[in-house]
């Protein structure tokens, strides 16, 4: 018995067909890029008030490590993969400074009004 999904697209289709998969996985990416960068934001707000380093390179290289084993888990290229992490927290990492600074100005602002 032969069926419509048994007739292969032709190529216009089967470029239409994949790029609906890959605009449903960007979107799954932004989603998850945006709760990510909210919680990293979370993140540079404490270690703003208590004055921590916007940076912890023992961190990153735990977090390193193991995605290097996720990423050969999930067949994603090892290099990309680090490459990509890099970049995230490059951005987490000059976000924190900007809190920081924020956060500094503020502090020396309630000092001189006297609060
Ligand atoms: O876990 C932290 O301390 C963070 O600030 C978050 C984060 C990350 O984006 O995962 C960013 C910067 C640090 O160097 C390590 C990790």
């Amino acid at each position: 018995m032969t069926s419509e999904h048994d007739t292969p697209l032709d190529p216009t289709r089967q470029l239409a067909a994949l790029r609906q998969r890959i605009d449903n996985i960007d979107a799954a990416l932004i989603y998850m890029l945006a709760e990510r960068f909210r919680c990293t934001a979370d993140v540079g707000a404490l270690k703003a008030s208590f004055q921590l380093p916007a940076c912890d390179p023992a961190r990153e290289k735990e977090q390193l490590t193991r995605l290097r084993t996720l990423a050969n888990d999930a067949g994603l290229d090892e290099d990309f993969t680090k490459k990509f992490f890099t970049f995230l927290v490059g951005e987490v990492i000059a976000n924190h400074k900007v809190i920081a600074s924020k956060t500094r100005q503020k502090s020396s602002s309630s000092k001189i009004a006297g609060e």
